[in-house]
């Protein structure tokens, strides 16, 4: 489907189908998920080992998978490298000890996986996602003298500073307190708001509960239940899927809290 022919319908991102082996293990099997629009943030939830991080790999094209992902009906498996560099940004779970490269040439590294760009521009470039993010002090630190959370905030750039239409981040409050957590988190709604879709693997519910517009929990490698926070966030999936007994409680802001009572048995 060309560009301008494109149908509406098929804006976003589409998982279909879609199987990963580790091996001969298969981690995830027969998943598809509801489809992802521009400007929503979905938050994949689940328990340790569901297949979260797998999944968000494969959509970004670092793990091999069987079925079909696409991104406005493209399908981002026959993409050029660098066309994908371009679309899609992705932050890891695990932020690397740290090279002694300063935190702008790390941006501008990333910058380059999509091709040069004119030397001032992209310091420049480099320099608004610094600000957009609240850490342009940070900018001719080197990486490895960071601490977890400004490492966290700097991969962030990384995975931003392309432009992406699509943004995959795993775990990306991990290392942060709690005003970065919601700096982060309304940063993601800007994002999307501007028109990306955005997907964040969050073990934290409340956050999820409050900045999600869906959430989508996975459960052994599928899908468990979708649809809004208030939809998902009940004590019948935190049993069935956590193991846990559960209250969700509306606070005051109409906010959803969820009460974790015990493990069960
Ligand atoms: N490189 C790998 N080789 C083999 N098995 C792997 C590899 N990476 C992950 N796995 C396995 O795949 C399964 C899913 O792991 P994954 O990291 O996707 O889970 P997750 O939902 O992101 O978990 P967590 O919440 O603990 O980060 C786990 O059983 C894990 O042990």
């Amino acid at each position: 489907m060309s560009g301008a022919g494109a149908n509406t319908a098929a804006l976003g991102l589409s998982v279909r189908d879609v199987a990963i082996n580790y091996g001969r293990r298969r981690i995830v099997d027969g998943l598809s998920l509801p489809d992802l629009r521009p400007g929503e943030l979905t938050v994949l939830a689940g328990p340790n080992a569901a297949g979260k991080s797998t999944l968000l790999r494969a959509v970004a094209q670092l793990t091999p998978y069987r079925g079909a992902i696409t991104l406005d009906g493209r399908d981002l498996a026959q993409l050029p490298g660098r066309e994908r560099a371009q679309l899609v940004g992705f932050m890891p779970q695990t932020l690397p000890a740290g090279s002694s490269l300063i935190v702008l040439q790390s941006i501008l590294a990333a910058l380059r996986a999509t091709g040069e760009t004119p030397a001032a521009q992209a310091d420049a470039a480099a320099m608004a996602v610094l600000e957009r993010l609240g850490i342009a002090e940070l900018a001719l630190r080197p990486l490895n003298q960071l601490s977890g959370g400004q490492r966290q905030m700097v991969s962030l750039a990384q995975a931003i500073v392309r432009d992406p239409r699509l943004l995959l981040l795993d775990e990306p409050t991990s290392a942060l307190d709690l005003a970065r957590q919601v700096r982060l988190l309304a940063e993601l709604r800007r994002l999307a708001a501007e028109g990306r879709v955005v997907v964040a693997v969050l073990h934290d519910l409340a956050l999820a509960a409050q900045w999600a517009d869906r959430i989508v929990v996975l459960h052994g490698g599928s899908v468990h239940s979708h649809g809004p926070p208030a939809e998902v966030l009940t004590p019948a999936m935190l049993a069935q899927v956590y193991r846990v007994e559960a209250r969700v409680e509306r606070c005051s802001r109409d906010r959803l809290v969820v009460l974790i009572d015990h493990e069960m048995a």
